[in-house]
């Protein structure tokens, strides 16, 4: 584990490539409980995480494919997709009507989870990208997961081992003087 939260933050890259090792359920909820600490309006907990493995990336993708209308080649190159890693941890936004805390309060305090769970998942060692897709709030995609009404998708956490070799440190300046003003 990094000795900052800061150091953590810097060295966090997005892992387009992974192997086939991943944590296990009770790693993934132990670093919910730190994830889950996220500034949340009214503490309505809005949001939870469904583990995809195995054969369910399979039904993922076939989801996918009839979401797009695609069949033959093209259809399965994008049902191939949630292949890419061995474990995919689905961000569902589970909003619900709040006379105080509107829908995008919610989601926002959703991503701000799944935003903390991939810094920790990065700073444990694992290989972490979050994607999402034109499917992504399709029907049958929702279906596929099982989500109530009002539930939404923000996309995936695709985790696995990082490859030998393949730690690419730390990414480009970002610029943030340029995204910050002050008024007084
Ligand atoms: C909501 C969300 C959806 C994303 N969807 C995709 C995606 O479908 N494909 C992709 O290449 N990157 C996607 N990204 C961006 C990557 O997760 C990653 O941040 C980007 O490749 C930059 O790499 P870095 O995180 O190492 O800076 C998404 C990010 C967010 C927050």
């Amino acid at each position: 584990m990094s000795a900052s939260v800061r150091e953590a933050m810097l060295a966090r890259r997005s892992a387009p490539k992974v192997t086939e090792a991943a944590p296990d359920d009770t790693e993934i909820v132990d670093l919910l409980e730190a994830a889950g600490r996220i500034a949340d309006h009214a503490s309505l907990r809005p949001w939870r995480f469904i583990a995809l493995r195995g054969e369910a990336r399979n039904r993922l993708g076939d989801a996918l494919a009839a979401a797009a209308g695609l069949d033959g080649e093209h259809g399965a190159r994008l049902a191939a997709k949630p292949l890419r890693a061995p474990l995919l941890l689905a961000i569902v936004a589970t909003t619900t009507v709040h006379f105080k805390v509107p829908a995008w309060e919610q989601e926002a305090a959703a991503a701000g989870v799944a935003h903390q769970l991939s810094l920790l998942l990065d700073d444990a060692g694992w290989g972490v990208m979050w994607r999402s897709g034109p499917h992504t709030r399709h029907p049958l995609v929702a279906e596929m997961h099982g989500l109530a009404d009002g539930e939404r998708l923000l996309g995936w956490l695709y985790v696995g081992g990082v490859p030998a070799g393949a730690r690419p440190g730390r990414g480009p300046e970002i610029g943030a003087a340029t995204r910050f003003s002050s008024l007084a």
